[in-house]
């Protein structure tokens, strides 16, 4: 049997990674021996051109199809193999961050960015099948990527509010799929959150 997809998703600062680290230590979770992974990829060469890229001030569009020939490099080394193995794969972003991100730095190139971008995953990509999006307003986000020390160039206020806006809208087009979590609540309580779902999506899949 196929094994099953769930992805982390959200604002920068909005605890993706955390929540990620938080279930590789988890018991209950532990107990599946899941796949964790992120996007960009680390440790690839498709990763680290992404990395260059988002550290300088590329062209959005290139920017576009570095962050997707990063997913495709994903897909095929990583993603598809463990779910073919019947493994279960947690990834701390995925296509939806495209979506999100990349439906708000094209805006000045396309008149439709957001459809154009699920467009050209089309065909290819898999869908996830669950994701979880960990809503934060991005005052709060911003401010807890200050305390972290580093600021990538999408760490702007009225950027990531663009963001949240397109999160917002996929997830609420695709209720079977999204979980929203405010993620202004502590760490301990999403956790608890997360997992109790993850544990409801797994006995009923
Ligand atoms: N629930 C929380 N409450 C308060 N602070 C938090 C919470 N979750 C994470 N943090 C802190 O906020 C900062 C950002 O968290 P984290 O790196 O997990 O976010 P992220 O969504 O993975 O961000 P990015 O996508 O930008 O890498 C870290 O300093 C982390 O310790
Ligand atoms: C996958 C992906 C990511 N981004 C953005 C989101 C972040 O600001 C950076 C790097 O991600 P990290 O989780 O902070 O390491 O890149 C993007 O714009 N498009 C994407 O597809």
């Amino acid at each position: 049997m196929r094994g099953k997809l769930i992805t982390l998703e959200g604002i920068d600062g909005s605890g993706k990674s955390t929540v990620a680290e938080k279930l590789q230590k988890n018991p209950e979770i532990k107990a599946f021996k899941p796949v964790f992974t992120r996007e960009p990829t680390r440790g690839t060469l498709t990763g680290n051109v992404v990395e260059k890229a988002i550290q300088s001030d590329t062209d959005q569009l290139a920017e576009l199809f570095l962050f997707t020939a990063d997913h495709a490099e994903h897909l095929a080394k990583l993603i598809k193999p463990a779910l073919e193995k019947g493994k279960i794969v947690i990834s701390d972003r995925y296509s939806d961050s495209r979506y999100a991100y990349q439906g708000m730095t094209l805006k000045t190139h396309l008149e439709n960015p957001l459809e154009w971008v699920k467009d050209l995953h089309r065909g290819w990509t898999i869908v996830p099948d669950l994701t979880f999006l960990f809503d934060i307003r991005p005052e709060i986000s911003i401010e807890r990527c200050g305390k972290r020390g580093e600021q990538s160039k999408f760490e702007k206020l009225e950027f990531l509010r663009g963001v949240r806006e397109i999160f917002l809208k996929l997830a609420a087009n695709d209720p079977e799929r999204f979980i929203v979590i405010d993620a202004s609540h502590s760490p301990k309580y999403i956790e608890k959150e997360v997992v109790k779902k993850i544990m409801e999506f797994l006995s009923r899949n």
